[in-house]
């Protein structure tokens, strides 16, 4: 079964998604999501210009030689961009492998080791009441986790929190918009947000929140501690995470869980936090960190530690993604959670598929293959549309981290 064509089609149904089509000479083709937010052209150019071209002619059941050949080969090893690359083709071709065999994915895993998939979503509000009522929601939804950002009194533009719309969607201007960092105010009012909510809604639902990467080491293990009395599933990237061994710190002063990983792009970059028992969840996901093929080592390695997997699905990452990471959920057997945002219509009528939501829980459904399409003809209609993420800058100017 040899490679034929190996296209890249970039499609903005309301965001951007960069999405690699592989066909071969029997007639069977795959799909993989190559969609880097706010990096969008450097993937389709890594993808058009450097690997398409030396896919052509190859094995398409070949899976493992090809990630190699892919990884070793380009000499530059790892970064997002190549990674990003290397994924879209591993998903590719594991979709065009199941396919051939006529199994939905996570058969050829291994099997489905769960009958459905634990998700969380996403619930924002403008202050603390309308978070509450936001979380009320959700639940209402079906929702058995939920993750709960909110507006910070005197902080302008704080992370995860919507402007008006259902969805949250930080990729929103040609150039970066400048939002306003105040550690001070985050962390007198984070412990307050989830005391709130535990007395409106009691002890048993799944809470969890993103700290987006904005604290050092020993403002996060104080914020951990205040967190204790709520029991939150997980606090998420409370420091960025070049230096692993800085999460010894925070893991020296709390017992809220830590999630981490939704940057990270090889499993070089979880290694010590991993062997280390420095988290608890791993978030790397198939179209950043390598396809099934690397992510499941992750995983393995993960599972020697007790840490289990909490797949990033934020709406940055395209169906495609989401569908191959619910095949690998349910098989992988230290499954945590999967993130769920759900995408808008426009962008689920490009990319029609298999899985559905049901009562707080997803299922990649049957289709062999991943279960995921591009409908090509409405892809062309919504044409690339330059978007970038925003940056943030403390009180006195200073860049931080978004
Ligand atoms: O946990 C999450 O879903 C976020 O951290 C992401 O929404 C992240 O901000 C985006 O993927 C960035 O593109
Ligand atoms: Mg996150």
């Amino acid at each position: 079964m040899k490679i034929k064509t190996a296209r890249v089609i970039v499609t903005c149904p309301g965001r951007n998604f960069v999405t690699l089509k592989i066909e071969t000479d029997e007639g069977v083709y795959g799909i993989g999501d190559a969609t880097l937010n706010g990096r969008e052209k450097a993937v389709a150019s890594y993808l058009e210009d450097h690997v398409a071209p030396i896919l052509i002619g190859r094995d398409a059941r070949r899976i493992e030689d090809i990630w190699q050949f892919l990884y070793r080969g380009a000499y530059w090893r790892r970064g997002p961009v190549t990674m990003t690359a290397i994924s879209a083709v591993d998903t590719a071709l594991w979709d065009i492998k199941a396919k051939a065999a006529g199994m939905p994915l996570y058969q050829l895993l291994g099997g489905a080791s769960r009958d459905r998939v634990l998700v969380y979503g996403h619930a924002n509000g403008a202050d603390i009441e309308a978070t509450v009522d936001e979380v009320g929601r959700y639940m209402s939804l079906g929702y058995k986790a939920i993750r709960a950002q909110s507006g910070i009194p005197g902080v302008k533009g704080a992370y995860g929190v919507a402007r008006g719309k259902m969805y949250y969607e930080p990729a929103d201007a040609a150039a970066p918009t400048e939002t306003v960092w105040d550690t001070t105010a985050y962390l007198n009012f984070a412990p307050k947000l989830f005391e709130r909510l535990r007395e409106a809604h009691g002890p048993v639902i799944e809470l969890l929140h993103d700290i987006h990467h904005r604290l050092t080491p020993i403002e996060a293990a104080r914020l951990g501690k205040a967190f204790e009395p709520f029991r939150l599933f997980w606090m998420e990237d409370p420091t960025p995470a070049e230096n692993q061994e800085a999460f010894r710190l925070i893991r020296q002063h709390t017992v809220t869980p830590i999630a981490l990983g939704e940057v990270f792009n090889s499993i070089h970059d979880c290694r010590t936090l991993l062997e280390e028992q420095l988290i608890d969840y791993i978030r790397a996901t198939v179209a950043h960190a390598g396809g099934i093929t690397q992510l499941r080592r992750i995983a393995d390695l993960a599972g020697l530690y007790h840490v289990r997997t909490g797949c990033h699905g934020a709406t940055d990452l395209s169906p495609v993604t989401m569908g191959a990471a619910l095949h690998f959920d349910l098989w992988v057997p230290n499954f945590g959670i999967q993130e769920y945002m759900m995408h808008t219509e426009e962008t689920d009528a490009v990319f029609p598929h298999a899985y559905s939501f049901d009562d707080g829980y997803l299922h990649p459904g049957e289709a062999p293959g991943h279960g995921v399409d591009i409908d090509e003809k409405r892809a062309a209609k919504h044409p690339y549309d330059p978007k970038q993420l925003p940056v943030a800058r403390l009180t006195d100017g200073s860049m931080w981290n978004w």
